[in-house]
């Protein structure tokens, strides 16, 4: 089975907003709303593929609600743990010409939810998939993703960890199966810019000097490099296409990646899996749905 954990879900409230000001009243042209954060979009992409998986993480007031009705009504399977204060966010994403996003920063999980974690967390068995993705909520301590790594070490558990900074910094050490930064995120663990595949690759290989077995380093439109444990390194460009919403193309690549390696147990294909999915959603209202993936995989293989 594979577990997604979202630490900090999130309402996405999507709009496009024609010529935004700031200092005046603004009105949309369009707005839609969608269960988001990173784990929870992998799981409905997963699903979307036809792969099944749990989500894991913290819901809290009347928008975790909604956040669970959603994803139920998506015959997605939910274990979240509630928390007594506070409500999920609501992160606001606005199409203006550019993408703009405000992140909420979530309610305050205490220890007793995250000893619930952790009985949860106890019950995966080998050959599992964990799902680590997305920012953790504001007072978490940064070693949380290591601390859930470290609980499952030794158990054969299939781990996967999308974030930045120093929550995928200290996970490295354990050993994760996939880490997929995009390029910024990867220059910014190094403090450098990195722009090219090549670079990618050189820095890449520091993660897996690291630890991480294998890395996938994403690059918005222009692709994607794997560099996998039995020592490949695969570029490959994205499938063409005009951008009309990035919000979840990073998660849809970690899912389609993850099926595609399901399937074909295979890196180049699961890479380019992963490729199609994340520029399906990317180039689609919404996260790609099967029949979109399975067009641009068509398509271009
Ligand atoms: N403008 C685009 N056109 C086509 N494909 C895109 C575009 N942006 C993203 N993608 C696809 O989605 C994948 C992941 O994109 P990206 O590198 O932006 O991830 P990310 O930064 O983690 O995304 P996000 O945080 O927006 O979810 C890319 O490798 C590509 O396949
Ligand atoms: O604040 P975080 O956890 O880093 O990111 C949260 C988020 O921006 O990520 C998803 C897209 O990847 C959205 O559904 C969600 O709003």
């Amino acid at each position: 089975m594979i577990y997604t954990i979202t630490f900090n879900p999130s309402l996405d409230y999507c709009i496009v907003v024609k010529d935004f000001k700031t200092g005046t009243i603004n009105r949309t042209v369009r707005e839609q709303i969608y269960p988001g954060g990173k784990g929870i979009n992998v799981s409905i992409v997963l699903k979307n593929l036809g792969m099944p998986s749990t989500t894991l993480g913290f819901l809290g007031g009347f928008t975790g609600d909604e956040i669970e009705r959603r994803l139920k009504e998506q015959k997605i399977r939910t274990d979240f743990i509630r928390v007594p204060e506070g409500m999920s966010r609501i992160n606001v994403k606005m199409r203006s010409g550019v993408e703009t996003e405000i992140n909420g920063s979530g309610p305050v999980i205490g220890t007793d939810e995250m000893s619930r974690l952790y009985e949860k967390l106890a019950l995966l068995k080998e050959g599992d998939t964990l799902v680590l993705a997305g920012s953790i909520p504001a007072g978490m301590p940064e070693n949380v993703y290591q601390e859930i790594l470290r609980t499952l070490e030794g158990k054969k558990i299939r781990t996967v960890v999308d974030a930045t900074g120093a929550l995928l910094r200290n996970v490295l050490s354990y050993h994760p199966f996939l880490v997929k930064p995009n390029h910024h995120e990867l220059g910014a663990l190094f403090d450098v810019k990195i722009d090219t595949k090549k670079d990618a690759a050189v820095y890449g290989e520091k993660l897996q000097q690291a630890g991480a077995r294998n890395v996938l380093v994403s690059m918005g439109a222009k692709g994607a490099v794997l560099l996998t444990e039995d020592g490949q390194i695969l570029e490959k460009d994205a499938p063409g296409g005009t951008l009309v919403n990035s919000v979840g193309a990073g998660d849809s690549m970690v899912a389609g990646f993850l099926a595609g390696y399901e399937k074909y147990k295979d890196y180049e294909k699961a890479l380019w899996y992963g490729l199609c999915a994340g520029s399906a959603s990317a180039c689609g209202e919404g996260l790609a749905t099967g029949a979109q993936v399975e067009k641009m995989l068509a398509e271009k293989i």
